[in-house]
C-alpha cells in the first residue's frame, strides 16, 4: 500500500514478499490515522481496538475483524483509506441502501469516494477508471457491489490502477456473506477470491458482527488471506447494555401478542415518561402491515418496513424512525422484515422485539445488536411459542431440502447444516431456563466462558437477562408453552455439553486457538455444523416444565393436526383474520344482502377495544397521539360491475442490488402456467363491493383491481382444461357453473377487500393489487396449494384460503352468504 505521509519506511516481517505494497509503519502513521480520526469524523476516543486495526492496516497487513454490531467496523478501513496519500480502497458492499448510506456520510466529512453499481452509466464509470489511474486523483473509496468486483471488464479495468500502484486495500464489509456457513450466504461473494489471484499484493480487510470461529476460517480461506500476514481481531462479543428475555406463548394468536407488544412498548413509554424509538421484527410482510395498524390504532406512531412498501415510502419511513423516539414527532416504532438490517444505524434504539423467531441465531444477534448502540440500556424481548417452532422449523427444512436438490443436480457436495444448526441454537436459546442468556449467545460465537463462576457471569450479564433476574418467574412463564407431544417434536438424543452440568445448549467439541487481541480468551471451533451436539433429555438436562431440547427441524412435521389442537393463527393466515374479523362486523349489521355489505366497516386490527377511547386504554399521556377518530361516512355506493373488459395493473420491477425480505412474487407471463392475455368475458351480475369507513381508495380503481381479479380468476377456474381438476381441489366437483360463477365473484369481492383494508392511498393501492393479482395468476401452481411452505407462494396460499372460505360458507350457509 502507498503512502506518502511519509517516506523510505522499512517493509514489516508480514511482507517479506510483497514488492508492490509499500507499507508505512511507525509514528508518522499513527499520527496521520489520529488526524483523519478526530480532524474527519470527530472522534475523540478509541472504540474497541479501532487503533490496532488502523496500525495493522497501515502496515499493509491482511486484517479480519469480527465485532458486534455498532462497534464501529467502518471507520475501521476508512481511515486508513483517507490516511493514504494516494491511491484508492475498494469496498465490497452487499447492499445498495448501505452503501449509499457510508457514501453519504462520508462526503458529508468532505471525503472524496464514489461509487460503481448497476446504477452506474457507462460513460460515468469510464471518468471513475480514468480518474483512479490518474497520479492526482483525490478519490480515496470507491464502493462496489460483489456482482459488480467480479466482471471480467471491472477486473480490467483495475488492472492500470494495479500497475501504478494506486490500488491500496480491498475491503470485504459484511464478510460472513462469503461464508455458506454464514447465516446470510450471498454466492456471488464466493468469487471475490479471484481478486487476490489478480492482485497479489493489494492487502484485504473483510469485517464482520456474526462470525462463528468456522465462519472466520472459511473466510480467511476464501478471500485467500494470507496467514503469515494476517492480523485477526475477534472482539468480545457480549452486548452486556441489552436485556434478553423470551416471552413464552402457548399459541400464536395475533390479536393477543399484538397487545402484548402493545402493553411491552407502552410499559417502557411509561417508565420512560416519553416514547422511545424501538423495532419489532416480524417474519411476513403480512405481519409488519397488521401490526403497524394495530400499534397506531393504539395511539403509537408506527409503520411497516418490507420490499411490499414503495421505496419512496420506506425512504420516508426511515427518515422519520431516524427523526423519532423523542416525544417530538417522527416515527417512533417499525414494525419490519429482515429487509430492516444492515446499516441502520440509530444509536437510541431502546427496543428490539421478535414478533416470531428468527431463522438463525446470528439473525437474532444481529438484529437485536440494533438496539443500545449508545451504550444506555435497551431490551430485546423474543415472543416464542412452540408453535412457531414448527413453522419455521418447515421453512428451514424445505430451504435445506431445495439446496440438497440444487446439489445433487450438478453432483455437488451435499449442502451444509448450517441453517438447520444455528435454529435449532436459537430454539436451544429460547428454552434455556438456567443459563444467562448472554453466556449463550457468545458461547455460540465461540467465546468459552464458566458460567458459574460469578464473577465471570456478572461481567456478561449482572441482571440484564430474564433468567438471571427473575430466574423463577422465568421458569413459571415457560409453562405456557405447548408440550412437545402435541407438537410432534422428537426429543434430542442423549449428549453432555462440555462446559458443564448446567449445560442445556449445544457446545462445539472442538477448540482452537483464536488470536484476540484485548482481554484474550480461547474460543472454540466446530470441526463442522453437524458436530454441534444436541443435549440429552435425561433428568440432568431436562429443564424445567420437564422438557427437553428439540431437536433438527423435522421435514415430517404436519401443521395442520396441530393447528387443530392448539389453534394456530399463524402470520400468513393474519388477512384471513382481518376477513374473519370484518365478517364479524358485518354479520351485526343485519338486513338484505346489499344492505349488510353497505354496512360493513373497514377492518381494524385494534377492533377489540372496541372504540374506548385510547388515552383511558393506555394511560398515555401527552405528547403521546392518539388515533384520529372520524365519524363514519355515508356509504359509499360503488356500482355494478359489468363484463367490461379492463387491463390488469403491471407489478412494479424489484430493485436490484437491494436485499429482498422474501422472492418477490414476480409474475411470469411467458410461463406455460400464466394465463394468456386475452380478456375474458365475465358473465353480467350485480356486485357491490364492500365499503369502508375509509374513503382514501378511488372507486374506479377499486372496481379495476375487482374486475381484473375475477377475469384472472374465471381463466383459472372455468377453463375448459383445467376447471374439474380445481373444482376438486376445493371439493366442489359437482358444484354448478352458476354456483362457481357466485363463488369466484365472492372471491373477487373478498380478495379485492383485503388488499383495500391495507391501503392509505391510491399508489399503495396499486402496488397491493398488482400483487394480489399476480398470485392470483399463480394458482396453478401445486406450490400455491400445499398448506404450508415456500415463503414465495405464501401470498397464494393465502388466496387459496380466502377462495376456501368462500366455498365453505357456500356449503353452509347457501348462497345467500354470497356477493
Ligand atoms: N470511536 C468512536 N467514537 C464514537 N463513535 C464512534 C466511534 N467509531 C464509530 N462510531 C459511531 O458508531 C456508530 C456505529 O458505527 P458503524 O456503523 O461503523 O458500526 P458497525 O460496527 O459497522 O455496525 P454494523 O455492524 O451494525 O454495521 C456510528 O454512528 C459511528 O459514527
Amino acid at each position: 500500500m502507498q503512502n506518502a505521509l511519509a517516506s523510505g519506511s522499512s517493509l514489516g516481517d508480514h511482507l517479506q514478499e510483497s514488492e508492490h505494497t509499500t507499507p508505512m509503519l511507525g509514528a508518522a502513521n499513527e499520527t496521520v490515522c489520529h488526524e483523519v480520526f478526530t480532524n474527519v469524523f470527530g472522534y475523540t476516543e478509541y472504540k474497541g481496538m479501532q487503533k490496532e486495526i488502523f496500525e495493522a492496516a497501515m502496515r499493509g497487513e491482511d486484517v479480519l475483524v469480527v465485532a458486534p454490531t455498532g462497534m464501529g467496523k467502518s471507520v475501521c478501513f476508512q481511515v486508513p483509506a483517507i490516511a493514504a496519500e494516494s491511491g484508492v480502497t475498494i469496498v465490497v458492499s452487499p447492499l445498495l441502501a448501505l452503501m449509499k448510506n457510508q457514501v453519504a456520510k462520508l462526503r458529508q466529512h468532505d471525503v472524496c469516494v464514489v461509487s460503481m453499481t448497476s446504477e452506474t452509466l457507462k460513460q460515468e464509470r469510464l471518468e471513475i477508471i480514468e480518474d483512479l489511474s490518474s497520479d492526482y486523483s483525490t478519490t480515496r473509496l470507491l464502493y462496489t457491489t460483489p456482482e459488480k468486483l467480479c466482471t471480467p471488464d471491472f477486473m480490467r479495468s483495475l488492472t492500470p490502477i494495479y500497475q501504478r500502484k494506486r490500488l491500496n486495500r480491498l475491503v470485504v464489509d459484511e464478510a460472513h456473506c462469503i461464508s455458506e456457513w454464514g447465516h446470510d450466504f450471498r454466492s456471488e461473494y464466493r468469487r471475490l477470491g479471484e481478486f487476490r489471484l489478480k492482485f497479489p499484493d493489494v492487502s484485504i480487510m473483510a469485517l464482520t458482527a456474526s462470525a462463528t470461529p468456522l465462519v472466520q476460517d472459511d473466510i480467511v480461506r476464501s478471500l485467500k488471506m494470507l496467514p503469515n500476514r494476517l492480523y485477526k481481531v475477534v472482539h468480545p462479543f457480549n452486548r452486556s447494555n441489552l436485556f434478553y428475555e423470551v416471552r413464552y406463548h402457548a399459541t400464536t394468536d395475533p390479536i393477543l401478542q399484538m397487545e402484548e407488544i402493545f402493553t411491552c412498548i407502552n410499559a417502557l413509554h411509561q417508565r420512560r415518561n416519553r416514547p422511545s424509538s424501538g423495532i419489532v421484527y416480524c417474519r411476513t410482510r403480512a405481519t409488519c402491515d397488521a401490526l403497524s395498524q394495530y400499534l397506531r390504532g393504539k395511539g403509537l406512531s408506527a409503520r411497516p418496513y418490507h420490499k411490499g412498501v414503495k421505496s419512496s415510502l420506506l425512504d420516508k419511513t426511515l427518515k422519520e424512525w431516524q427523526e423519532g423516539g423523542n416525544g417530538e414527532g417522527g416515527v417512533d416504532v417499525v414494525c419490519a422484515t429482515v429487509a430492516f438490517g444492515m446499516g441502520i444505524d440509530k444509536s437510541d434504539v431502546r427496543y428490539i422485539m421478535h414478533y416470531d423467531i428468527p431463522k438463525s441465531i446470528e439473525g437474532y444477534y444481529q438484529e437485536t445488536g440494533r438496539g443500545g448502540r449508545d451504550g444506555c440500556p435497551a431490551k430485546c424481548v423474543l415472543f416464542y411459542s412452540r408453535e412457531d417452532v414448527v413453522q419455521v422449523k418447515k421453512l428451514v427444512s424445505l430451504s435445506q431440502n431445495r439446496r440438497q436438490i440444487t446439489a445433487n443436480s450438478v453432483n455437488a457436495p451435499p449442502p451444509s447444516q448450517r441453517a438447520v444448526d444455528s435454529l435449532n441454537a436459537l430454539i436451544a436459546y429460547a428454552e434455556s431456563t438456567d443459563v444467562c442468556r448472554h453466556v449463550l449467545l457468545c458461547r455460540y460465537f465461540g467465546e468459552v466462558i464458566d458460567a458459574k463462576s460469578a464473577e465471570v457471569a456478572k461481567t456478561y450479564c449482572d441482571k440484564m437477562c430474564d433468567i438471571c433476574k427473575y430466574p423463577e418467574k422465568t421458569k413459571r412463564r415457560k409453562l405456557n408453552l405447548s408440550p412437545y407431544e402435541i407438537l410432534s417434536f422428537r426429543p434430542a438424543q442423549a449428549q453432555k455439553g462440555s462446559a458443564g452440568d448446567d449445560e442445556d445448549y449445544p457446545v462445539p467439541q472442538v477448540r482452537a486457538t483464536t488470536a484476540f487481541h484485548g482481554v484474550g480468551y480461547t474460543s472454540n471451533a466446530r470441526p463442522s455444523a453437524s458436530g454441534w451436539k444436541a443435549n440429552s433429555c435425561n433428568s440432568a438436562t431436562r429443564g424445567d416444565n420437564n422438557t427437553c431440547l428439540p431437536q433438527v427441524a423435522s421435514t415430517s412435521t404436519v401443521l395442520a393436526p396441530i393447528a387443530a389442537k392448539s389453534n394456530y393463527v399463524g402470520p400468513a393466515l393474519l388477512r384471513s383474520r382481518a376477513q374473519g374479523l370484518k365478517r364479524t362486523n358485518s354479520a351485526a349489521s343485519s338486513g338484505s344482502a346489499e344492505s349488510d355489505s353497505s354496512k360493513r366497516a373497514k377492518v381494524d386490527y385494534s377492533a377489540p377495544s372496541g372504540g374506548v377511547p385510547q388515552k383511558r386504554q393506555t394511560g398515555f399521556r401527552p405528547p403521546f397521539k392518539t388515533p384520529f377518530l372520524k365519524p363514519q361516512p355515508a356509504p359509499l355506493h360503488i356500482p355494478a360491475i359489468t363484463s367490461s373488459v379492463l387491463q390488469y395493473i403491471p407489478a412494479d420491477e424489484p430493485q436490484s442490488g437491494e436485499e429482498d425480505d422474501q422472492p418477490v412474487n414476480g409474475c411470469d407471463e411467458n410461463s406455460s402456467e400464466a394465463p394468456s392475455s386475452s380478456p375474458v368475458e365475465l358473465p353480467d351480475r350485480e356486485i357491490h363491493l364492500d365499503v369502508a369507513t375509509s374513503q382514501k381508495i378511488s372507486t374506479t380503481l377499486r372496481n379495476d383491481n375487482f374486475t381484473s381479479t375475477r377475469r384472472a380468476l374465471h381463466k383459472i377456474f372455468l377453463n375448459e382444461v383445467d376447471e374439474e381438476d380445481m373444482w376438486e381441489r376445493l371439493n366442489l366437483s359437482s358444484s354448478s357453473k352458476d354456483t362457481r360463477i357466485s363463488i369466484l365473484a365472492t372471491a373477487a369481492k373478498e380478495l379485492e377487500f383485503s388488499v383495500f383494508v391495507m391501503c392509505a392511498s391510491d399508489e399503495g393501492y396499486k402496488r397491493r393489487s398488482a400483487t394480489s393479482l399476480n398470485a392470483v395468476k399463480r394458482l396453478g401452481k401445486a406450490q400455491a396449494w400445499r398448506t404450508s411452505g415456500d415463503d414465495e407462494f405464501e401470498d397464494e396460499r393465502e388466496i387459496v384460503s380466502t377462495i376456501r372460505r368462500v366455498c365453505q360458507g357456500t356449503k353452509t350457509d347457501g348462497k345467500s352468504r354470497m356477493l
